[in-house]
């Protein structure tokens, strides 16, 4: 499409209000001046990335997000850099952050929750077939487009399956899975358990391994040591036990997420 075969700059862009801040920089929303098509615009300090040795990471990023096409996915529509920074030009998503919508609501209901996990097991499904895995699916990587459809926008962390980490994990442990955490070689299940840790964070209101300490943590996540409230369905409960299984080969896979009774009982199966 136009934005992939042309070289990009920042002169072809009109740079709007800042939308947020982010690790390597801030995002903008611009409009490209010949189409007035709206778009956001991350902008990452070289520095910051050469310091934090993410470079490769971003690399891979752009590589993988520029060649996935799915509604519950964020586009990335090219990139261009200068001197001292790289810029992403991204899809604008106007629904903001969904992470701020769940602290800002507490806890989503089940129909909401069932309505988004769908679109996330269609769009890690359709990240599987691609192999590509995410693997750091949580709140703060989910964006909202125009008609509140669920965007997945950061994928940083996402590999060519199956890949054994090299970089070392920072940030919260609560969205890693048992594997990934021990630093075993992992494939696509992983984004399943990510799913599980996802679904009980919409219902509950935090994720299901939170704990004060970061032994606590991972002593929870190894055991898999899962206590749902009683609010919580009894069809999501059920669909919640076999999502957060430690054995990475029994927990369920996505087609049969979107068969469960609680997805189907609560969801019109249009998939974003
Ligand atoms: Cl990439 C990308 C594409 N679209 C966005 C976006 N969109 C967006 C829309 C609307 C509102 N507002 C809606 C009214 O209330 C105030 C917030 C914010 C962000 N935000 C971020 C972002 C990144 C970091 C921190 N914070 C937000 C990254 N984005």
């Amino acid at each position: 499409n136009r934005f992939s075969e042309k070289t990009w700059s920042l002169n072809d862009f009109d740079i709007g209000k800042p939308l947020g801040r982010g690790k390597f920089g801030n995002v903008y929303l611009a409009r490209e001046k010949k189409t007035e098509f709206v778009v956001a615009l991350k902008v990452l300090f070289k520095n910051q990335l050469a310091a934090a040795g993410v470079e490769y990471q971003l690399r891979r990023e752009i590589e993988i997000q520029s060649h996935l096409r799915h509604p519950n996915i964020l586009r990335l529509f090219g990139y261009f850099y200068d001197k001292s920074r790289v810029y992403l030009i991204l899809e604008y998503a106007p629904g903001g952050e969904l992470y701020k919508l769940l602290q800002k609501s507490g806890r989503f209901s089940e129909e909401q929750t069932a309505q988004y996990i769908c679109s996330l097991a269609h769009a890690l499904s359709y990240c599987h077939h691609k192999h590509v895995i995410h693997r750091d699916i949580k709140p703060e990587n989910l964006l909202l487009g125009a008609k509140n459809e669920l965007k997945i926008a950061d994928f940083g962390w996402s590999v060519y399956a199956p890949d054994s980490r090299r970089q070392t994990l920072c940030g919260t442990l609560d969205y890693l899975a048992p594997e990934m955490i021990e630093g075993q070689q992992h494939g696509e299940s992983v984004d399943i358990w990510g799913l599980g840790v996802l679904m009980y964070e919409f219902l509950v209101g935090r994720p299901p391994f939170e704990a004060a300490g970061q032994h606590e943590t991972y002593n929870r996540i190894m055991k898999a040591d899962l206590s749902i409230p009683a609010h919580v369905s009894d069809t999501a409960r059920d669909l919640l036990q076999q999502l957060l299984v430690k054995d990475p080969k029994r927990r369920i896979p996505f087609h049969q997420v979107l068969a469960h009774p609680w997805i189907l009982e609560h969801v019109r199966q249009i998939p974003h």
